[in-house]
């Protein structure tokens, strides 16, 4: 696990609620792309995600664009960076946010929802960046095969490594 893991949560259930939905896809294939990306994580910890659709959610999931309300974060337009996501901590801590300039798909052209989603998450539960090119942590986006278990060794040593 390359760098440093941020301290996790202490409570192991949280609440997520998707702010607003990219046009990019139908509704309930960002609700599942959601979902799956936090079961990967939920797989290999005892963490539970309960979605909620109102009020303030642990973890609050949005698409934006460049500057975006009090976020201290931007987007870049189109391509570059797909995402942000803060590490765990009250307000701010575990959002994550989706540049909307991408162009999200579930399969087809475009950036995988549930990989940036999953990678992402990673960020929101604790986790840095791995070197290991294979991990679903490393930098650099690459488009594993949804169907395979896009988890690497790495990044289970990692989360048990804060949720043990
Ligand atoms: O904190 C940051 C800053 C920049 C990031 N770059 S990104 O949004 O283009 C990105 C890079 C890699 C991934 C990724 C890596 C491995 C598997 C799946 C996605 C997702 C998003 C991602 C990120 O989390
Ligand atoms: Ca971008
Ligand atoms: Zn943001």
């Amino acid at each position: 696990q390359y760098g440093f893991t941020l301290p996790g949560w202490k409570k192991h259930n949280l609440t997520y609620r998707i702010v607003n939905y990219t046009p990019d896809m139908a509704r309930a294939d960002v609700d599942e792309a959601i979902q799956k990306g936090l079961e990967v994580w939920s797989k290999v910890t005892p963490l539970i995600f309960t979605k909620i659709s109102k009020g303030i959610a642990d973890i609050m999931i949005a698409f934006k664009t460049r500057v975006h309300g009090s976020c201290p974060r931007y987007f870049d337009g189109p391509l570059g960076v797909l995402g942000h996501a803060f590490p765990p901590g009250l307000g701010l801590g575990g959002d994550t946010h989706f540049d909307e300039d991408e162009n999200w798909t579930k399969d087809g052209v475009g950036f995988s929802l549930f990989l940036v989603a999953a990678h992402e998450f990673g960020h929101s539960l604790g986790l840095s960046h791995s070197s290991d090119q294979t991990a679903l942590m490393f930098p650099n986006y690459v488009s594993l095969d949804p169907s395979k278990y896009p988890l690497s060794q790495d990044d289970i040593n990692g989360i048990q490594s804060i949720y043990g």
